[in-house]
């Protein structure tokens, strides 16, 4: 080492999949700007894998490789973790050894964070060490540091967007190409976008875990995944696609996160958003987060928010901060939890419903609908008549009503005798309410 160089800074990466393979890619090939950004070297001291021969998107130097991921994580010359194996354990217990033992971390795993996040920021303010964990939501989109940092003072009123690449390329397929619902998902399969089983994308566990950082850091709260209201997109029927194109809108899963005097609220499900909202144009696997603030106003972010290379960009983002602060021997900041908002159930929320009601097409029916919307304390917005006789369906938008409120009609309308069937039920968002 040439006088007055630095030690090397020393990294482990446990887990090679998607993530994983493109972090190590990237630590070689940016070997020497990484170096120049951190104000040392940053090198790779080990990999662990769950097997030594399994086939990997990257070629690791040799003698790296280990399927001890705990005696890595814990090794005594290793300075930073990365922990993109994914999942609840043995993630927990590898992050938390790797700062009991005094290295900082950085992971993508938002369902770890979701979960059992403030176990995790304990331990790492217990250590004195950072835990950084941009890739988590929203893959290479900048987005929590703008929420921890950009806009740490202002006050954030409201966080709503796509989180989920999966969803939002098989929901896009469904509007643009008239597909249901599973020969979308299919073709999301064969292109790589959902899991061999994607039950964490379609039910929407993936987009609440999110939904759970997010609000935690817009309204400095602690909220978890079971704090969010979460529906999927499985029941989204080719008939609800083509009811929102009928209205000029578009189906998307969206995270709601909002403050209210009440306290906070996180929500995933899909809604109707008028084509004309700037979500309505996020395509294919792309994700879109939009934030508002008192101060600041609207913001938007877009880009990728899925695949391995997109991840790895905020992986090596995150790292090459936490290098800094350990060079610097500091940290950065930690959990911000101090408001501690009481986080509101679904009912409480505000929503607005979007119901197609297959009716008789007699008279009264009309006034028989309205009244059981009155009859709840929900007033419409508009009610359109599509079809005649043996064809006619009613199409419903209301005005804004506690969840509660709404469904309670949705349940009354079902037991009446000239519906014979409540044909579409979606929230909808992003319109005059
Ligand atoms: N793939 C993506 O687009 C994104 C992924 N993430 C997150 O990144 C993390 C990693 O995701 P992927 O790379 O997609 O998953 P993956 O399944 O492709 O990779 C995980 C790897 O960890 C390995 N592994 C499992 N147990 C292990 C153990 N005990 N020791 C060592 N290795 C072990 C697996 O064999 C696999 O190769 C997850 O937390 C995920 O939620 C976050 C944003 C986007
Ligand atoms: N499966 C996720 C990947 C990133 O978090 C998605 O589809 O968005
Ligand atoms: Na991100």
């Amino acid at each position: 080492m040439s006088e007055g160089a630095k030690r090397p800074l020393k990294v482990a990466v446990l887990g090679c999949g998607s993530v994983g393979s493109q972090v190590v890619r990237l630590l070689g090939e940016q070997a020497g700007d990484l170096e120049a950004r951190v104000g040392a070297p940053v090198e790779l001291v080990g990999v662990a894998v769950r097997r030594l021969d399994g086939p990997r998107d990257v070629e690791v130097p040799d003698g790296l490789l280990t399927t001890d991921a705990l005696g890595l994580a814990t090794r005594d010359d290793v300075d930073l973790v990365v922990e993109v194996i994914g999942g609840i354990e043995p993630a927990r217990s590898l992050i938390l050894g790797a700062l009991e033992n005094g290295a900082s971390v950085v992971t993508a795993n938002k369902a770890l964070l979701a979960e059992d996040g403030p176990t995790l920021f304990e331990a790492a303010a217990k250590a004195g060490r950072d835990l950084y964990y941009e890739a988590a939501v929203a893959g290479a989109i900048p987005i929590l540091r703008p929420l921890r940092e950009s806009l740490a003072g202002d006050k954030v009123t409201r966080v709503l967007g796509i989180v989920n690449g999966t969803t939002n390329f098989i929901l896009d397929k469904m509007d643009t190409s008239g597909a249901g619902f599973s020969e979308a998902l299919e073709e999301a399969q064969e292109l790589g976008y959902a899991e061999a089983d994607p039950t964490a994308d379609v039910e929407g566990f993936d987009a609440a875990a999110k939904a759970a950082i997010l609000a935690s850091l817009a309204f400095h709260s602690r909220v978890t995944a079971a704090d969010v209201y979460r529906e999927g997109i499985s029941e989204v029927t080719a008939a609800d696609v083509a009811s929102a194109r009928e209205m000029a809108s578009v189906v998307k899963l969206l995270a709601i996160c909002e403050l209210s005097p009440q306290g906070v609220s996180a929500r995933v499900h899909p809604a109707m958003i008028p084509r004309s909202h700037p979500l309505a144009s996020v395509h294919g696997a792309y994700n879109a987060v939009f934030v508002e603030s008192e101060a600041a106003g609207q913001l938007m972010f877009y880009g990728p928010g899925a695949g391995g290379s997109p991840t790895a960009s905020a992986v090596l983002g995150d790292l090459v901060t936490v290098a800094r602060n350990r060079l610097a021997d500091t940290r950065g900041a930690g959990e911000s939890a101090y408001a501690d908002r009481a986080v509101l159930p679904m009912g409480e929320t505000l929503t607005r419903y979007h119901v197609a009601i297959d009716v008789d097409d007699k008279a009264g029916v009309l006034a028989a609908i309205a009244q059981a919307f009155a009859d709840h304390g929900v007033s419409l917005q508009t009610v359109r008549q599509q079809g005649r006789g043996e064809d006619a369906e009613l199409v419903v938008v209301s005005h804004e009503a506690r969840d509660a409120q709404l469904s309670a009609t949705v349940r009354a309308l079902r037991s009446m005798e000239i519906v014979r069937e409540v044909t579409s039920v979606m929230r909808v968002e992003g319109g005059d309410e």
